[in-house]
């Protein structure tokens, strides 16, 4: 029994190696093939004349591969099938690849597809090329030619130009599955899109001209920022990715098959980062065992981390997100300047938008009614990127007097682009002006001195008997005094506040402005890299319920700032989950090269000169010992 098994072990070692021998074998010709054809294309004329001789060793040939290159690359090339010759060392290459690998799926899907697609080509190429440039018989070979010859015959040179045209119609039919609702479709989508395109820039520009709240030179700007950002647009097509949804449905259904769970119905979204594959499983399946099987089904779609969303809320189905192998980039020009966002965001009073969901709609929310925000996330996965994209936002929906920022930036350059609209947009303190905050001693006086702006403003509200700042803004408006801004607090790395030896007195302010500034119209965004409990601690938990994760390195942390895993399991670049009490979205951030930053923020700096900074009171007294 146990020398059988040894013997059978030893059958199986010898069959490896003659395969790895024979995928080696396939490599090697291929590239030998390959080298001696494409020399061909150069030293055909002088190696013609001299085949006959070939065993005179007088003669030389100009092959790269000597004689035998020459001898091969004639019969091929010349003798066979013109260039589509090249067609054959590429597919004994992908056949030693398949040999090689042969555990691995991808290669053998890829190796069957292939090849049907190469066939076609190998006889469809020599005969076109037979018609177009009948007199370089290289391009054809005699195959070609005395096909194409034949074909000649039988219909005319009109006949064969229009059954090459029709053959090619068909495979590319066949290929890629085109039926008439596609075509239908395809057409309709891109008329709607020129549509859509005309109308938002009209929608825009009437936008502009008619929005009685802008002053001329501030209209004019933002159609000039249209146009600066507007002039490059990169297209991305979905067909590649098309094809993967096909074979990943396929693969998911294999596998729950193999562990006897049975599905009624599966649907996939192709989102900018991941694809959401929707299962409808039958009734009475247990959902915790298509969860258990996480791990098998990443393996199975060789998936760098998938996450199950099981059930998916408010829906019948489990959802399981898969990264695409492509992801398409979402550019904050695209969401500026949309009609969507523009339609989602115009009555709100602090829109922000975060980006993209699975399903390709724009998100945006309203930061007044959040009312403050936590973003965490490991270094490098998107968060200065994010802070950028919900400023610039800000700064494109609200006129300088209605909204101020405070930009605290203990890491000191990430923020420091702004500077140049600091006196139209900043608060800052009286005596002290400084529009980015990077020295970590002044952030105590400003929190403080943004505590009494609190207090002040509450003290407003009680004498006009208003609730908020909305009624105040709207009340105020009779008696023509000034109306209050809103003050946005961004601070761009939380934890350096932290380490700070103050830690207990900021973490007092911070939690004393999350706990009573939303109705006086003083919110916070707060960004760290430390998703630690030491630095987002309880307090501070539970007086801000909008979270954002990006990527970050364990369970742990994604429960510190979720009270849920999944963002460990994110994919970086801009990927992220947004939690707003008990709703969890997964979205991609919209992307702005720093270079749009700085045109957004020259146009700004120079178009609101008029503006003044708005102060905040003297900050009270410090206790130090506090
Ligand atoms: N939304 C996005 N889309 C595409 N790429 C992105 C996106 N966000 C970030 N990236 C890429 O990731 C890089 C790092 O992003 P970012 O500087 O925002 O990280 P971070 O989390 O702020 O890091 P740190 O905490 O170290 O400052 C960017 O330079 C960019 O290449």
């Amino acid at each position: 029994m146990y020398r059988n098994q040894i013997k059978k072990k030893e059958r199986k070692n010898e069959k490896k190696t003659l395969k790895t021998i024979f995928g080696f074998f396939l490599l090697g010709n291929s590239i030998f093939l390959f080298l001696s054809f494409f020399s061909f294309l150069f030293h055909w004329k002088h190696d013609q004349s001299q085949l006959e001789k070939l065993f005179d060793k007088e003669i030389i040939a100009e092959n790269l591969l000597g004689k035998m290159g020459a001898t091969v690359s004639h019969c091929f090339i010349h003798c066979g099938i013109g260039v589509s010759a090249f067609f054959i060392p590429i597919l004994l290459f992908l056949k030693g690849l398949k040999i090689l690998f042969s555990e691995k799926e991808f290669f053998n899907d890829f190796y069957q597809s292939t090849i049907y697609k190469f066939l076609f080509f190998i006889v469809w190429l020599p005969i076109f090329f037979s018609v177009i440039v009948p007199h370089q018989g290289i391009f054809s070979g005699i195959f070609g030619f005395e096909i194409g010859n034949y074909l000649i015959h039988l219909f005319g040179k009109v006949g064969l130009y229009m059954l090459l045209l029709t053959s090619i119609i068909f495979y590319w039919i066949i290929i890629f599955r085109i039926n008439a609702s596609t075509i239908k479709n395809g057409m309709k989508k891109k008329i709607q899109n020129i549509n859509k395109k005309i109308e938002t820039t009209l929608q825009l520009c009437n936008y502009f001209d008619n929005n009685p709240e802008m002053d001329s030179s501030f209209r004019k700007g933002k159609k000039m920022l249209y146009s600066i950002l507007y002039k490059k647009k990169e297209d991305f097509s979905s067909i590649d990715l098309k094809i993967d949804l096909e074979s990943n449905k396929k693969k998911i259904i294999q596998i729950l098959n193999h562990y006897h769970i049975e599905i009624c119905e599966i649907k996939a979204n192709i989102g900018p980062t991941i694809t959401l594959y929707e299962i409808y499983p039958k009734v009475g399946t247990r959902i915790s065992k298509i969860k258990n099987l996480k791990n098998e089904i990443a393996l199975n779609l060789s998936a760098l981390s998938i996450r199950i969303i099981a059930p998916i809320p408010g829906k019948g189905s489990i959802g399981i997100e898969i990264p695409n192998y492509k992801r398409y980039p979402v550019y904050m020009k695209d969401i500026l300047f949309s009609e969507e966002s523009h339609k989602k965001s115009h009555n709100m009073e602090l829109p922000i938008s975060l980006g993209k969901t699975v399903f390709n709609e724009i998100f945006i929310v309203d930061l007044a009614k959040m009312p403050h925000l936590l973003i965490a996330g490991s270094t490098g996965q998107g968060k200065s990127v994010g802070l950028n994209v919900m400023i610039v936002f800000l700064l494109y929906q609200k006129h300088p007097k209605d909204i101020k920022f405070i930009l605290i930036d203990p890491k000191k350059v990430e923020l420091s682009i702004y500077k140049k609209i600091s006196k139209s947009y900043f608060a800052t303190l009286p005596n002290s002006i400084e529009p980015i905050i990077t020295d970590l001693h002044k952030v105590k006086n400003i929190l403080n001195s943004l505590c009494k702006e609190m207090d002040q403003r509450y003290a407003l509200f009680e004498k006009y008997k208003v609730r908020n700042i909305k009624e105040y803004n709207n009340v105020i408006k009779k008696y023509n005094k000034y109306h209050l801004p809103y003050i946005i607090l961004i601070v761009d790395e939380f934890a350096d506040l932290n380490m700070n030896h103050k830690k207990k007195q900021i973490e007092i302010y911070i939690t004393r402005l999350a706990q009573l500034a939303r109705a006086v119209g003083i919110h916070l965004i707060i960004a760290t890299q430390r998703p630690s409990v030491d630095v987002i601690t309880g307090l501070i938990k539970s007086n801000f319920t909008a979270r954002i994760a990006f990527r970050v390195s364990s369970k742990i942390d994604s429960r510190t700032i979720l009270d849920c895993t999944g963002a460990e399991q994110l994919i970086g670049k801009g990927d992220m989950l947004f939690s707003n009490r008990n709703e969890l979205i997964r979205l991609q951030c919209p992307f702005m090269e720093l270079s749009d930053i700085q045109k957004i923020v020259d146009f700004y700096g120079n178009n609101n000169k008029k503006h003044e900074y708005f102060f905040l009171p003297e900050p009270g007294i410090i206790n130090e010992n506090e």
